[in-house]
Order: C-alpha cells, then structure tokens, then sequence
C-alpha cells in the first residue's frame, strides 16, 4: 500500500518534530508554556491566518470557545449538536483529544474531516512554517508543537477550506489563559461569542495550580476581555487567603439571567472559586448556571450522553447556543431534540456485544471523573451480574488514586491491559512501592497498626515490571487493605483486551447463565482501543468516520 499524505502527516505528528519526547524538550516546553499566545500568533502569520497582526477571515464566523477540567468535550459536542441540528448552522468542532483517529479532533457539520483534506492541511501548513521567516525570536521552534499544529490546522481548514462555516465551536486542551485555541481573537471580530467554563477539578496541577482558585484563573483566562487585558487579575498564589465559605451561596453580581451574556460557568459552588471568575470578567457580564441556579432543562427531557453530570453540561451548552446565536430564535422543543440526539462516544458508552455481555466504556482518567463514572457503572450494571474491569491509566496520573475507587465495587476480575497507541511521554515511570507508599503517608493510621513498617517493602523499588504488572500489584495491595475480609478479584498484569474478553466469557460458562458487565476505564487511550476492536467501522466512500453501537 502506498504511503498516503495522510499517513505521513500523522507520523510526522507523532514524531519528534512536533513531539517533545525528552526530558530536555518536555522542559523548553514546560518553559513556554505563558508564550503560547505570542509564538502562536507568529505561527498564524507565518500561515497567513493573521495578516499585520489582524484576520479578517472570521469576522462572519460565531465562536463559542470552551474550557473547564471535565465536561469540555461533552459540552462541545452538545452545543455542535444544538447548533446544528436546532439553528440549522454550518458548523467547525475542534476537541480533543482523541479515540481512534486523529481526524475525529476537526469535524465539519458533525463529521472528521477527509484523510485527504487532513493530509493537505498539514502540508500546505507545514510548506509555510518552513519557508525562510523575517527576524522572528530565534528561540521559536520552527515547527509548532503537536497541540498547536492541530490547533492551526483545525482553523486553516475552517476559513480556507470549509468558508460557509457558521460556527466554530473550540474546546481548549489545557488550562485556557496560555492554551493554543485562545491566541486568535485579540485582533478578531467574531460576528458574536460565548465562552463556557464547565466542571472544575484538580487536573494537571503541576502546571495550572494545587488550589481551585488558580486552576480557575488558568480557565477564565479565556474571557474575552480578560484576554484583552492579559495583566489583570493577578493570578491568585499557592497559599492565597480563604473566603468563608458560608457567603459561598451569595455571589457577588453573577446572575442567571442570561440576556446579553457572553460569559457562563458551570457553578463551582465555592465563594472564593466563583470571585476568581468573576474578578477574570473584569465588569462584564458572568452567569453561572445549574447548581442552585434555574433549570431551562426540564428533569425527564432525554439526553443523547449517559451520566447524571450531562444535565448539567447541556444546560451549560443551551446557555453557550442561546448566547452566540441572540439573533435567531429556536424553540425549547427543537434545542431538546437535538440534546436527544448528541453522542459522545467513549464517555459512559454501552456496547451490547452478546445478549448477556455488556461493554460499558468510560475515558475518565481524574478521580473527580472517575467517580462520576464509577457512580454511572453501578446503576446501569445488570443487577446480579458478574463484574469484570478493564483498566489502564497513564503514568503521569497516580493510579493508586484512581484504582481505590474501583476496589469496592466488587470485581470478579481485574485486567490491566495496554492501549495500541499512547503518546510517547518523557515522564518516568513510579514503582508501585513508591506509590503505594505515598498513598499510605496520606491516609490515617489505624490504632493497631504496629509503627513505621509499610506494607509494601516486599514490592521492588525500580521494577523491571512493565506499567501492567505495577498496576496489577498496586490493585493487589489495594485490595489487602480496602477489603481485607472479602473474596478477591482475579488480577492480571499483562493482558491484551481480546484475551481479557476471552477470559471473561470462559468465566461468564463456568458461571452457567450469568450476565457479564465489563467495564473499560481509566485511560482514554484504552477505551479507542476498545473502540476500535469492537464497533470502529470506516466508510470508504467519504472517509466518514462511523462507530457501529450496538444500543
Ligand atoms: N459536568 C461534569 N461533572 C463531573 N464529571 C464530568 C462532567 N462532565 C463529564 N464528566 C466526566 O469526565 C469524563 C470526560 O468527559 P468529557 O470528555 O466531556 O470531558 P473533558 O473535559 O473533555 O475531559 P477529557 O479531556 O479528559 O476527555 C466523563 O467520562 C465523565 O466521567
């Protein structure tokens, strides 16, 4: 088979050129990070998606630009269902990350782009980063990073390839304030925006911040007139003062009466956390909507994504529509319809794969998320049946964290498989013991525990073991300390899903007539792979992503 341009634009992607897969380039990158939005900027000139510092390519366009720790992707995808099916509106999504295929990341009118026009983007972008620039800072890679190439080429497609776009609906990949998707609208008229901020969590807190307040401010980074004045406010430091959370429920101006409002967030239901927000809109209008807010979303209207949390991303997400659209009216029963209608795949997702076999999928990888996940799992799960889990998490995570929350839940089998691709990562791999250790420092000693000695010395500091096998052993543990008294699931360490799923099914016969619930979780990444194994179908007409589900 030859080599298409698409396929060497993904592996261009994926190498060095645009990854830092060292210590040393994950560092310069760490470094310049508060850049981001100045090294765009040269980026989208040198692309000519900015001309003398200005564009005038979106000034016909509607933006609604997203961010928040969870929710970002679902809320995306509500507002591109809501904006298209119910407005009636061209629209351009860009999120991240992704499954299965790196084109579900840019899709025009509900679909990722074609491989070819994919492959040209990247190309015709990478001829002009290339050509020889003015004095521009020489510190500035001449290739943008793997975030920020997609980021360019997600625009470059929606103004030059797709220009009857009505609508581009961005979602942030990290933070909002220094992130790649928030460099363009300094200069831009967008004929009108919304920006939302969703569900905030502690997520990536060796760059955003350990406290609410600063991850919050990394967020609200993206309101418009914050952007236009990068200097106010000042970012609040590790240590700021507390805010008695007693006024918590009396917001200072925030409303929910959302006329003329550009500005909404999911409440954070934290008077210190709600005043960072507030204070980043700088006088303009902020509406925080569910929590103690008004509803527009009557309690039984149906929605297209599984879990109770998605009511409150479509509220945010009908906010978000209304807002960048005050100049068509829709009616609510439309809006519904359209909600009903959304999908999300690989976010609470079933599979029906035999008549007695569910799949259930979940990407979460925060605990925050993984609770929510955990919480959906266990009222969907088939009473009765037997559980099974798939897991695997990204080493930058603390897994220890994540699997004790899946512990109680009474597995019958525990595998820990990898995922067929994972980004190449620079960061190194901590030992079970040295996790497990740390976990322990952090929870209460119980009155008989005799002194220092851990648990876990047995366990090899530096294992020779792969990701799996640490896994397997920190689920092991767990398990001795969580449910000393109850039967123990089956734990494997290096197992491929196909022979996870096999295993399963022998059980689910030595177990005559039982119903099997499995669940996939932990990592993103595992749940494309599950994705791609069990329903991932491509049409080969248009290059038209579909997934076959089952229900
Ligand atoms: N409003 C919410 N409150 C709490 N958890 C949520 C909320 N929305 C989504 N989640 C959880 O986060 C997971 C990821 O959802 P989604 O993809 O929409 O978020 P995201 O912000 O794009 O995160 P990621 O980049 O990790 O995918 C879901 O599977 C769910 O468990």
């Amino acid at each position: 088979m030859t080599e298409t341009s698409f396929d060497s634009a993904v592996a261009a992607l994926y190498s060095s050129e645009h990854q830092a897969s060292t210590a040393e380039a994950l560092a310069l990158t760490a470094q310049r990070r508060t850049q981001t939005i100045a090294d765009m900027r040269i980026y989208l000139q040198r692309v000519g998606l900015l001309e003398n510092g200005k564009s005038v390519l979106f000034q016909n366009k509607r933006l609604v630009h997203i961010t928040g720790t969870k929710g970002k992707g679902s809320t995306a995808c509500l507002c591109e269902t809501i904006l298209r099916q119910a407005y009636g509106l061209r629209t351009g999504l860009f999120t991240s990350p992704h499954l299965v295929d790196i084109r579900e990341r840019i899709r025009v009118n509900g679909q990722p782009v074609s491989p070819e026009v994919f492959g040209k983007a990247y190309w015709t972008l990478r001829q002009m980063l290339e050509a020889p620039a003015g004095n521009e800072p020489n510190a500035l890679p001449v290739l943008p990073g793997y975030f920020r190439m997609l980021t360019l080429m997600a625009l470059y497609i929606f103004s030059h390839y797709e220009p009857s776009i009505d609508v581009i609906i961005l979602e942030v990949g990290m933070g909002g304030r220094f992130d790649a998707t928030n460099s363009l609208d300094l200069d831009t008229t967008w004929k009108s925006y919304a920006c939302g901020i969703t569900k905030l969590d502690y997520d990536h807190v060796r760059v955003l911040g350990h406290r609410l307040e600063q991850i919050a401010w990394e967020k609200a980074g993206i309101f418009l007139k914050n952007k236009l004045s990068p200097g106010t406010p000042r970012p609040p430091d590790d240590v700021g003062d507390e805010i008695d959370e007693a006024s918590a429920t009396k917001v200072p101006k925030s409303t929910s009466v959302k006329n003329d409002c550009k500005y909404f967030a999911l409440d954070p239901k934290k008077a210190s956390v709600q005043q960072v927000l507030e204070e980043c809109a700088l006088g303009e209008k902020l509406c925080f909507v569910a929590g103690s807010y008004e509803r527009e979303l009557p309690p039984d209207a149906p929605i297209g994504l599984a879990g109770n949390h998605q009511r409150d991303n479509a509220e945010l997400a009908m906010a978000l529509c209304q807002a960048v659209c005050d100049d068509k009216s829709v009616s609510s029963t439309d809006i519904h319809a359209a909600i009903a209608q959304a999908k999300w795949l690989g976010r609470c997702q079933t599979i029906v794969l035999e008549p007695k076999l569910n799949i259930r999928l979940d990407g979460a990888h925060t605990v925050e998320s993984v609770h929510v996940g955990l919480e959906w799992f266990d009222q969907v799960a088939v009473p009765g049946a037997q559980r099974h889990l798939i897991f695997n998490c990204s080493h930058e995570r603390n897994p220890v964290e994540l699997l004790e929350r899946f512990v109680p839940l009474g597995f019958h089998s525990v595998s820990f498989c990898k995922a067929d691709s994972e980004r190449p990562s620079a960061i190194q791999k901590p030992s079970a013991k040295a996790l497990l250790q740390t976990w322990q420092s952090s929870i209460p000693k119980s009155e008989d525990s005799n002194g220092d000695d851990s648990p876990y010395s047995h366990l090899p500091d530096q294992p020779e073991a792969t990701w799996q096998e640490t896994l397997c052993n920190i689920w092991c543990a767990l398990e001795r300390e969580l449910l000393p008294d109850s039967n123990k699931a089956v734990a494997s360490g290096t197992m491929t899903l196909s022979a996870s799923l096999d295993q399963i099914r022998q059980s689910l016969k030595e177990d005559e007539g039982a119903s099997g619930e499995v669940l996939i979780a932990g990592s993103l990444y595992l749940v494309g792979s599950a994705l791609s194994a069990l329903c991932w179908k491509e049409t080969d007409a248009e290059g038209t992503l579909i997934a076959d589900e089952s229900s």
